[in-house]
C-alpha cells in the first residue's frame, strides 16, 4: 500500500506521497519515498509537458510506485488545484518562475522611432503603466531609463508633451523625469557610441540591462541592428535584448535578407519580433481553452469542425498614411502577420512545454502543413467613397482609398481580402480556414468563428451548427451558440442560444493589458514564446510570396465597396463556396425582413416598456439582441445603430427612425444576398405567445 507520512505537511501544506516500490528510479534529487505531491507533479509536468487532470497524476504516481494511499492522492488532487485556480500552468507567459524581471540591476528601454505614430498611441503608455499605472506595478523597475532616438533634436518638453500624451496616471510626472531623448542618425557608429555614453551615465556606469525597440521602418533595420552590436550593447554582462517590429521583410527573399543580418549579430534568445496579437487576451486564452479545460481538445479537429473563419474589420480607412500602406496592402499588413499567428495557436499540436523552443517547433510544423495560398482561394476588394446621414440628419462622408493624396493614382492596392487556408495534417485536413480583413467597414471587430460539424443524430432535433465565438476585440468574449429546446409542450421545438462568457461580466474591474504591456514585460523577462520565431517567418513567407507576387505582378481589380460596408459584393457567395456562411450584421438582419415589417412593430412596441412611442439605448440593445445572433452588441455596436437611426438626435429612436433607418441601411447591404431569409419569422415564431419580449433564453451558467 503507498502511504502519506504521517501528517508530513511541510509548509506549503503538502502532504508527503510515498509508495511501496521505494525503489523505483526517479529523476528529482528526493527519493520517492520522500516525494511531496509538489515534487510529483514538477516530475509531471517537466515529462509530459502539461498540468496533469487528478486521475492523470495518480496514474503517474501509481504507475512509478505501484500504489498511491487516498490521502496521498488527496494532497495531490488539492495541489493540483489549487495550481489551476492561480493560474499556475507552466504556460510560461501565465506564470512562470524561471522568467522573473531582474528589478535590480539599472534597466534602460530605447525607442528607436520615438517620434513616431506607434511609439505615441501605443510604446509611452505601455512603458508607464508597467512602471507605474497597472496593478502590481512596478513589474519593471521604476527607475528604468527611457530613451527616445530619432534622427532630428528636439526640444525635450515639447516632445514629451506630445509623444507622452497618452500616458494617463497620477505618476505621469515621475515617469516623465525618466525620460531622455538622443538624437542622431541610424546608421552612424560615431551616433551609437555618444548613445552608449549617455546610457552609461543614466545607469551608473556599471552593469545595466538594455531594451532596444525598433519602432522604424524595416529597411533600416539592419543599420540599427549593426551599429548596436558595435557600439552600445549592455555593458558588465547585462542583457541587451531588441524588439522588432513587423513587417519582417515583404516577402521570402526580403525576408531572408533581414533575419540574416539580425541573427548574425545577436542570438535569438536577443532577438523578440512583436506579433501584438499574440499579447492581446483572447488570443492567448486560446492556450488555457484548448489545453487547460478537458471538453475542448477532444473535438478540436476534422471530425467534428466544419470550418474556422478568423476575422479583422476596420472601420478606419488608411487616414492619410495610404502612402505606406499602398506598399504593403491588406495580406501583408494582417495576415501574414495577426491572423495567421492567431490561426497557429488555433491550430497547432501542443507542445511539449511552454518555452520558446518547443512553442516554435510546433508553430514551425503545423506551418509545414499548409500548401502555398493560390489566386482562386483570393478574394480581393478596396474600399470607395460613401456618404450617410446621421443623428440630428447631418451628412457623413468618407473618401475612397484612391481619394487619399497619399495613394497612387490608379492603385488595385486591397484594402480587404479573404483567403482559404487548408492544412494538410491528420488533424485539419478538408477544414477551410477563410481569414478575412479588411479596412473601410462598417465595425472595428476581430474574432475567430468555429463552426462545427452536423453529426448523424440531429436529424431527430435539426437547427444550425453550433459556433465558437472568441471575439478578440472590441468588449472581449467568448460565447457558444447552441441549439436549446424552447421551454412549452413541444418537445422537439428549439431555439438557437447563446452561452456568453464575456470579460465584463465574468471578470468585472479585471485589469486588461494593453498587447505592448504584456510584450515589453515579456521581453524585460527574457520569455520569447509569445514572441515570432525565425523558422515560422520562412514558412508564413513561403504560404504567402507566391500570392503575393503574383498580386503585385498582375495587378487584380479588386472589388470596390463603399466605406462603411459590412463586405465586399461577391465575399458571401465566395465563402459560400468552402461551405462557409459569413454571420450578417444586425441591419441586415432588419434590410432583408422589411416585408415583416408588421411584426417589427409588434418587437418594438412588447420593447417600448413606458409607451411612449421611442427606445431607449438600452431598449435598442434588447432589440439588437432579438434579431442578431443572440448575444448582446456591444456598446459600440449600439452606439452605432442610435449614430445612424437617430435622426433628430434625441437619444431615443421612434419606431419611423428605425424603420427609416432600415431603408437607408439598404444602401450599404449590397445585392446578391438571399432576400427570402426567415430568420426573422423564426424569432418572431418562438416569442407569438409571450406578450412581451426579453433577452433570448439564458443559457445555464
Ligand atoms: N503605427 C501603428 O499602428 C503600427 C506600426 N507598426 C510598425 O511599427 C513601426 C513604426 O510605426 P510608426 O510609428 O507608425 O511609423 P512612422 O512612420 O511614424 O515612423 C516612426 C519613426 O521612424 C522614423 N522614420 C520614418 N521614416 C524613416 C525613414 N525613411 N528613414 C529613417 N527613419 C524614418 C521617424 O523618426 P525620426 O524622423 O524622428 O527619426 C518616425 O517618427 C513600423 O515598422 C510599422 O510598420 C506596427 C503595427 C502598428
Ligand atoms: O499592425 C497593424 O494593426 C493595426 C490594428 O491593430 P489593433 O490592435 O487596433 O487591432 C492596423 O490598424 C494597422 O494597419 C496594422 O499595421
Amino acid at each position: 500500500m503507498g502511504q502519506a507520512c504521517s501528517g508530513d505537511k511541510d509548509e506549503e501544506g503538502q502532504l508527503c506521497v510515498s509508495g511501496r516500490n521505494g525503489t523505483t528510479p526517479v529523476r528529482t534529487s528526493r527519493s520517492p519515498s520522500t516525494m511531496t505531491a509538489r515534487d510529483w507533479l514538477e516530475r509531471f509536468e517537466q515529462e509530459v509537458g502539461q498540468v496533469p487532470t487528478v486521475g492523470q497524476l495518480i496514474n503517474f504516481v501509481k504507475e512509478r510506485l505501484g500504489e498511491i494511499s487516498e490521502q496521498a492522492a488527496e494532497a495531490c488532487l488539492r495541489l493540483r488545484n489549487q495550481k489551476v485556480t492561480e493560474g499556475g500552468s507552466s504556460m510560461s507567459h501565465m506564470k512562470d518562475n524561471a522568467h522573473e524581471v531582474d528589478m535590480v540591476t539599472p534597466m534602460s528601454i530605447v525607442i528607436f522611432g520615438a517620434t513616431g505614430d506607434l511609439a505615441k498611441k501605443k510604446l509611452y503608455p505601455a512603458v508607464y503603466q508597467l512602471m507605474f499605472g497597472c496593478p502590481g506595478a512596478p513589474l519593471v523597475p521604476q527607475n528604468a531609463n527611457v530613451v527616445g532616438y530619432g534622427r532630428s533634436p528636439v526640444a525635450l518638453d515639447d516632445f514629451l508633451a506630445k509623444q507622452c500624451v497618452n500616458v494617463k496616471g497620477g505618476q505621469k510626472e515621475k515617469f516623465l523625469k525618466q525620460c531622455s531623448f538622443f538624437s542622431g542618425p541610424y546608421d552612424s557608429p560615431d551616433s551609437y557610441k555618444g548613445l552608449h555614453e549617455h546610457l552609461l551615465k543614466l545607469e551608473g556606469g556599471g552593469k545595466a540591462n538594455r531594451l532596444f525597440f525598433f519602432s522604424i521602418p524595416p529597411q533600416i533595420f539592419g543599420d540599427v541592428v549593426k551599429c548596436i552590436h558595435t557600439s552600445a550593447k549592455a555593458p558588465g554582462g547585462g542583457w541587451t535584448r531588441l524588439i522588432l517590429e513587423k513587417p519582417f521583410g515583404r516577402d521570402s527573399a526580403s525576408f531572408a535578407e533581414l533575419d540574416a543580418c539580425t541573427s548574425k549579430l545577436f542570438t535569438e534568445d536577443e532577438i523578440f519580433r512583436i506579433d501584438h496579437y499574440l499579447g492581446k487576451e483572447i488570443v492567448l486564452n486560446i492556450q488555457a481553452m484548448r489545453f487547460g479545460n478537458q471538453i475542448f481538445e477532444s473535438f478540436w479537429n476534422k471530425e467534428h469542425i466544419r470550418s474556422v473563419q478568423i476575422v479583422f474589420k476596420e472601420d478606419l480607412g488608411t487616414g492619410g498614411r495610404g502612402g505606406y500602406f499602398d506598399q504593403s496592402g491588406i495580406i501583408r499588413d494582417i495576415m501574414q502577420n495577426h491572423l495567421l499567428q492567431v490561426l497557429i495557436w488555433l491550430a497547432m499540436e501542443p507542445p511539449a512545454k511552454y518555452d520558446r523552443k518547443s512553442v516554435a517547433e510546433q508553430k514551425v510544423k503545423v506551418l509545414k502543413a499548409i500548401p502555398p495560398l493560390k489566386m482562386k482561394d483570393t478574394f480581393l476588394g478596396q474600399f470607395g467613397k460613401n456618404t450617410w446621414e446621421c443623428s440630428g440628419g447631418k451628412v457623413h462622408q468618407e473618401p475612397g482609398y484612391l481619394d487619399d493624396e497619399t495613394v497612387p493614382a490608379g492603385s488595385r492596392c486591397p484594402t480587404y481580402a479573404g483567403v482559404v487556408l487548408e492544412i494538410n495534417n491528420a488533424r485539419w485536413k478538408g477544414v477551410p480556414f477563410l481569414m478575412r480583413a479588411g479596412k473601410g467597414l462598417d465595425e472595428r471587430m476581430a474574432e475567430v468563428r468555429i463552426t462545427f460539424k452536423p453529426q448523424s443524430f440531429n436529424s431527430i432535433i435539426p437547427g444550425d451548427s453550433n459556433e465558437l465565438v472568441l471575439r478578440i476585440q472590441p468588449d472581449e468574449a467568448v460565447y457558444f451558440k447552441y441549439l436549446n429546446k424552447v421551454p412549452g409542450w413541444d418537445p422537439k421545438r428549439a431555439a438557437p442560444v447563446v452561452m456568453d462568457m464575456s470579460y465584463t461580466k465574468s471578470f468585472p474591474d479585471i485589469y486588461v493589458a494593453d498587447a505592448y504591456e504584456r510584450m515589453f514585460l515579456n521581453t524585460a523577462k527574457g520569455d520569447g514564446s509569445l514572441f515570432v520565431g525565425s523558422g515560422e517567418l520562412t514558412e508564413a513567407w513561403r504560404i504567402f510570396t507566391p500570392l503575393l507576387h503574383e498580386i503585385d505582378a498582375k495587378r487584380p481589380e479588386p472589388v470596390i465597396y463603399p466605406f462603411g460596408a459590412r463586405a465586399p459584393a461577391g465575399m458571401d457567395e465566395f465563402a459560400a463556396k468552402y461551405g462557409i456562411t459569413m454571420a450578417k450584421s444586425w441591419e441586415e438582419f432588419l434590410v432583408f425582413n422589411k416585408s415583416k415589417f408588421g411584426d417589427l412593430r409588434k418587437v418594438f412596441d412588447a420593447l417600448d416598456a413606458n409607451g411612449d412611442g421611442s427606445l431607449s439605448p438600452d431598449e435598442v440593445k434588447a432589440l439588437a439582441r432579438h434579431f442578431f445572433d443572440g448575444r448582446e452588441p456591444t456598446d459600440q455596436q449600439v452606439s452605432r445603430i442610435m449614430q445612424r437611426m437617430d435622426k433628430d438626435g434625441n437619444g431615443r429612436l421612434t419606431f419611423h427612425e428605425l424603420e427609416q433607418g432600415v431603408e437607408a441601411m439598404s444602401r450599404y447591404c449590397l445585392p446578391g444576398y438571399n432576400k427570402d431569409q426567415d430568420f426573422m419569422a423564426d424569432h418572431l415564431a418562438l416569442t407569438e405567445s409571450s406578450p412581451k419580449i426579453s433577452a433570448p433564453l439564458k443559457a445555464p451558467s
